[in-house]
């Protein structure tokens, strides 16, 4: 990758990303070049690259015909995820900024994770339809510093565990990966939901991230918190979810779906030379 590189920084709950448009899929931004413009450090800083590619300029993206735009995530480590709920609300808000998509009308975005419809709300706040969680490892353990807490798994199609807790504030610092056991259950990595049901239809969350460490929110991981609090409370349909970023919410429709609902913010515009970032070598 030579030459400058033109990224946006955006957020959902605090959730950030650097977005760049590569709308022919030209640009080589492998898993390092991302690791090092996500150090908040050495580089510009964020849980998440995301590239926006026209679908059919991808081999991923070419079964998707509905959709123009393929939402490509990485993790800040550089590594790939199925699904980003916080990020696709994101992506729909730069590709209206950028000009790619008609403002305020709906889409649909191709994701890894398939094909997610967006709506813009009169209110400012974005809506991204989740599909149907999938089921994963019924009960596994999850291991802190803090503490040791059972927990349930659902994909979105990302993977997670929720752990159902007392206070999220009381599972440690979450600088250390949590330890989720038996390891056989999540062979590529999982994201870890704390939880704590403060009333039907309102829960506290902390989550550590898969490929990022802890964040301050995770729109799969808001959803599947919901899904598994839902459980015992069959008769509420939407949870407003509060991390330490913000608020989102999610409706658990009839059809078996679930839509989330949260703010995308937009921050900024900048310029980076790849070859300034300390932790990135131009590949020889
Ligand atoms: N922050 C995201 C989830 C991003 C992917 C995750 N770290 C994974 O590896 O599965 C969200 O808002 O859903």
């Amino acid at each position: 990758m030579s030459g400058l590189l033109q990224l946006t920084k955006g957020h959902g709950t605090e959730n950030d990303f650097l977005l760049v448009a590569d709308p022919d899929g030209l640009l080589d931004i492998g898993p390092d070049l991302v690791a090092a413009l996500c150090d908040r450090r050495a580089g510009i800083g964020a849980d998440g690259l995301i590239r926006a590619v026209r679908s059919g300029a991808l081999p991923e993206g070419a079964a998707y015909d509905e959709a123009t735009w393929f939402m490509d995530y990485r993790n800040a480590d550089g590594s790939i995820a199925e699904m980003c709920g916080n990020g696709v609300r994101v992506f729909a808000r730069f590709l209206a900024a950028q000009g790619l998509v008609e403002p305020d009308l709906p889409l649909s975005v191709a994701t890894r994770g398939g094909l997610k419809a967006v709506r813009f709300e009169d209110d400012g706040a974005i809506t991204v339809g989740m599909g149907v969680p999938g089921p994963g490892p019924e009960r596994v353990t999850v291991t802190t510093g803090a503490g040791q807490w059972t927990a349930s798994g659902v994909h979105l199609p990302n993977p997670h565990a929720v752990a159902l807790v007392d206070d999220p504030d009381a599972v440690g610092t979450l600088v250390d990966v949590p330890l989720v056991e038996p390891a056989t259950a999540y062979p590529e990595g999982v994201n870890v939901e704390f939880v704590q049901v403060v009333a039907p239809g309102l829960l506290r969350m902390r989550v550590h991230e898969r490929g990022v460490g802890e964040t301050r929110s995770c729109g799969t991981g808001i959803c599947a918190a919901a899904v598994v609090a839902a459980r015992s409370h069959p008769g509420t349909s939407t949870w407003q979810v509060e991390v330490p970023g913000g608020t989102c919410s999610v409706a658990l429709l009839p059809d078996g779906t679930l839509e989330l609902t949260g703010p995308a913010v937009l921050v900024a515009t900048l310029e980076v030379d790849p070859s300034a970032l300390t932790r990135w070598r131009i590949p020889a």
